[in-house]
């Protein structure tokens, strides 16, 4: 018997979109760079090998999210530990809706997602690099 999906993925992004700032890309790019400002890629690493990157936005996979924001997680990293607004986005604004809005459950404040994603900042001409190339296993 097949699954009864009774939530689908657009609801679960409905949902956090109405419970987290969504920006677009203007508003994103007066906040990029900004001292007080990280930008958090959840994207897969091989989207960024084919896509390239923002420089400067921090690379958190979205399956090691709550794990990188929590102070009390042997994985916490740094990153997450700022005094900062944290913009996260990822390939299309879907994704980031939701990470969002697990990291502002969590308690990551201020919190903010970008609408359309890397998509749209690249379609405005926003700032992005290609990855560097893997150095060779020594
Ligand atoms: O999650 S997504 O908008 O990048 S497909």
């Amino acid at each position: 018997m097949p699954q009864q999906i009774t939530k689908g993925y657009r609801q679960l992004v409905d949902e956090a979109n109405a419970i987290v700032e969504e920006i677009d890309v203007d508003r994103a790019r007066d906040l990029y760079g900004r001292e007080d400002v990280q930008f958090v890629d959840i994207r897969d690493i091989r989207e960024l090998e084919r896509e390239g990157r923002v420089p400067g936005a921090f690379h958190c996979p979205r399956g090691m999210l709550e794990f990188w924001i929590d102070p009390a997680s042997p994985y916490a990293k740094p990153q997450f530990q700022q005094d900062k607004h944290f913009v996260f986005f990822c390939a299309g604004g879907l994704r980031s809706a939701l990470a969002a809005r697990a990291a502002q459950e969590m308690g990551l404040k201020p919190v903010s997602h970008l609408k359309g994603g890397y998509g749209a900042w690249r379609a405005a001409g926003g700032a992005t690099e290609p990855l560097p190339p893997k150095r060779p296993p020594a």
